[in-house]
């Protein structure tokens, strides 16, 4: 195996992409402040349901609450660039890589609910990989946001292809919905499988033949 380098250009390359549509923009509001702003809606909201929100219980609720919705969308408060930390190496491999089944949790932007799964992604490099923990790390920036999951599967997809520039790209998501579990239609057992396949995925059958042979 050849040394690993590190590659700024492609770095620099990663950063004008990022900016493009499938990117939402940094919070407007500092941190500190929005726990505030949010515990007070919380407060609001558990008045709207009959609760006294000065009993015991409930207490610290509203500020426990926002800070647990500001971590389940915390993907806003990171960029592409703090996450792959420059972990984009010169690697002369020209097989497939896959990381496979990297939990998921990720919040319906319908209901503002959870749904949570397995994403698979796989590349054919073409000079440059990626520092294999940075897939999963892309994987936590677009999933921590309200999210629907064919969206998320096309920025995973995409945000690979920018960062290395590969021959093809394949992410895989296969999750359960908690609004189709918990109301609405509440079927417990549903499944919904997305994929987005780029390059060499798309356009020639033979990779994406190993490519889901691998898979199962
Ligand atoms: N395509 C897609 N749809 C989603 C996703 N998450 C939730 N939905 C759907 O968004 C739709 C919203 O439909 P509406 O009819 O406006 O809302 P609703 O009355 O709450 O719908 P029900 O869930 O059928 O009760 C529902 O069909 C959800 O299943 C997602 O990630 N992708
Ligand atoms: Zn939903």
């Amino acid at each position: 195996m050849g040394p690993l380098v590190r590659r700024r250009s492609s770095l620099a390359h990663a950063k004008c992409m990022f900016h493009n549509d499938l990117e939402l923009d940094h919070r407007p509001t500092a941190k500190d402040k929005l726990v505030g702003r949010m515990a007070d809606s919380y407060r609001d909201l558990l008045t709207s349901l009959g609760e006294d929100v000065n009993r015991d219980g409930l207490l610290k609720t509203p500020e426990r609450a926002a800070k647990a919705l500001l971590y389940f969308t915390k993907g806003y408060d990171q960029t592409i660039q703090e996450v792959l930390n420059e972990a984009v190496f010169n690697e002369e491999h020209d097989e497939m890589v896959i990381v496979k089944e990297i939990e998921m949790f990720s919040m319906c932007e319908h209901h503002l609910v959870p749904f949570m799964g397995k994403v698979s992604v796989a590349y054919l490099p073409r000079g440059l990989v990626l520092g294999l923990s940075k897939v999963a790390r892309i994987v936590e920036i677009y999933s921590r946001r309200l999210q629907v999951q064919e969206r998320l599967t096309k920025q995973i997809a995409h945000a690979l292809i920018e960062a290395i520039n590969p021959s093809g790209v394949a992410v895989t998501i296969e999750a359960t919905h908690m609004c189709m579990v918990m109301r609405g239609v509440q079927k417990i057992n549903a499944k919904t499988v997305t994929s987005c396949m780029l390059g060499v995925f798309r356009d020639d059958p033979k990779t994406r033949e190993e490519y889901l042979a691998l898979m199962r």
